[in-house]
């Protein structure tokens, strides 16, 4: 299996190519089963989640193309043409694999008035319930049974309808199943407390180029005014802010400068203040920003709240860049209850954290050294990369499979920018 193996120490220096967003992918490409004629989206990130999710949309019976992707760019082109769906099921041997196959419920109960879909479990991360999508699925009108491990959702006769719905958490993933469902349904859907993350006005900007009527995009009040069909559409995908706020990380831990090409600082919300808190300076130029170390690194208290808040999907990053800052940081998780699965692994390379409930104190150690470690989520993964870039001697990162979840070409990415990064077979 393969490990990536990092010799630390090297200042980061170069540009580095922001891919498109994984998270804002993941929903776009269900998207595409809303209209009988092809969605091109464009800067689909090159990343196994998409493509386990073309699998699932050709499980469905979509056809997927892709074009101009020779080897050496960065991100591709996809059509994505569900004229004809041959099914209504999304199988457990890729829902397994891939949490947001949930996101074709809404738009095949939408486009075909019923869905099979298996139902998530828990991940290394936490619990990650669906029962808010559901709720949501449910106010349009649909009939929900949960069995075998699956949800069975049916649509009234005659379709779904429009629905108001209050959801009581914020939350991504159900603001994006229901958003999908709606824009098809008859009448008027109002979501209250909808998730406002760049993801989800990235697929409310696609379905509104593909004829959807949504006002409200970007607010906690979403209005869907459905209509009787969508057409086809071309789509380029949002610039991944995770990614970007990851190698600001790393360019500042090893007190580098990099321009992180096409990144913009609107799309870093309340992470930026916090990288910047933390000694990361960011400084707008032509084609995107460029990142490096202020001043030292310094501890910072800081909690993950839904957008604009400090990203949950961050969390694992700056407590990476923390372990060496001046002081002590307390960061704290509210999105997941489980989210800390590199804090023993950070542990391992010299890091000085306790975790209690669902906060995390880290006290600044001068270095950190490299170790074998390994993560069992993809963010976790990444903040050991970016121990690994600054500790003194190798780190070898097990459980790759994570990061090519969520970073187009990682190593390839920080070896332009002088890390002493490679993929290598281990056992
Ligand atoms: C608000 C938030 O930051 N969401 C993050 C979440 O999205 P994801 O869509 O996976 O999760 P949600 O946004 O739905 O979850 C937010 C919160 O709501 C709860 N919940 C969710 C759905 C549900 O049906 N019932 C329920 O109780 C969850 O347990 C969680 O505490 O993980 C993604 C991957 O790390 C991140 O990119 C998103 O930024
Ligand atoms: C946990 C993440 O993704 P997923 O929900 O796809 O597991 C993530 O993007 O950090």
């Amino acid at each position: 299996m393969d490990q990536i193996r990092i010799s630390g120490g090297r200042p980061l220096k170069g540009k580095i190519p922001v891919s498109g967003a994984k998270n804002a992918a993941l929903t776009l490409l269900p998207a595409a089963l809303l209209t009988d004629e092809p969605l091109t989206l464009r800067n689909l990130p090159r990343l196994a989640d998409v493509d386990t999710f073309g699998h699932l949309l050709n499980v469905l019976g979509a056809s997927t193309q892709t074009q101009g992707s020779r080897p050496e760019d960065f991100g591709r082109v996809m059509t994505i043409s569900a004229s004809r769906m041959t099914s209504t099921t999304a199988p457990y041997d890729i829902v397994r694999k891939m949490r947001a196959s949930i996101l074709v419920l809404g738009p095949l109960l939408a486009r075909e008035g019923v869905a099979t879909v298996s139902q998530p479990g828990g991940c290394a991360i936490g619990n990650r319930p669906i029962d808010l999508h559901l709720k949501g699925l449910e106010a349009l009108g649909a009939e929900i049974e949960l069995t075998s491990g699956y949800v069975r959702a049916k649509a009234p006769k005659g379709g779904l309808t429009g629905g108001h719905i209050i959801f009581p958490v914020v939350s991504v993933g159900a603001t994006e199943n229901v958003l999908m469902a709606a824009v098809l349904a008859k009448g008027q859907t109002v979501m209250e407390n909808a998730a406002r993350e760049p993801e989800i006005v990235d697929l409310a900007n696609c379905l509104v180029a593909m004829g959807a009527r949504i006002s409200g995009i970007g607010t906690e009040r979403l209005v869907i005014d459905g209509v009787d069909r969508l057409h086809g559409a071309t789509y380029a995908v949002m610039p991944d802010r995770i990614e970007a706020g990851s190698y600001a990380c790393a360019a500042a831990i090893t007190g580098g400068e990099v321009v992180l090409l096409g990144a913009d600082r609107a799309l870093l919300g309340s992470t930026l203040p916090v990288l910047e808190a933390a000694g990361v300076s960011f400084e707008d130029v032509k084609g995107g920003l460029k990142v490096s170390r202020a001043n030292g690194l310094h501890g910072v208290t800081a909690t993950t709240a839904p957008w604009p808040g400090l990203a949950t999907d961050m969390q694992a990053q700056l407590m990476a860049l923390v372990t060496v800052a001046d002081g002590a940081s307390v960061l704290t998780e509210t999105i997941f209850e489980n989210r800390y699965m590199h804090v023993p692994e950070l542990a391992r390379m010299g890091a000085d954290i306790t975790v209690t409930g669902r906060s995390a104190v880290v006290r600044g150690v001068p270095k950190l050294h490299g170790a074998p470690v390994m993560a069992t989520d993809l963010r976790a993964s990444m903040s050991l990369v970016i121990a690994g870039l600054a500790a003194e001697g190798e780190t070898i990162v097990r459980r790759v499979y994570h990061l090519d979840r969520g970073y187009e070409r990682l190593e390839e990415k920080l070896q332009a920018v002088g890390a002493d990064i490679e993929r290598v077979d281990g056992d």
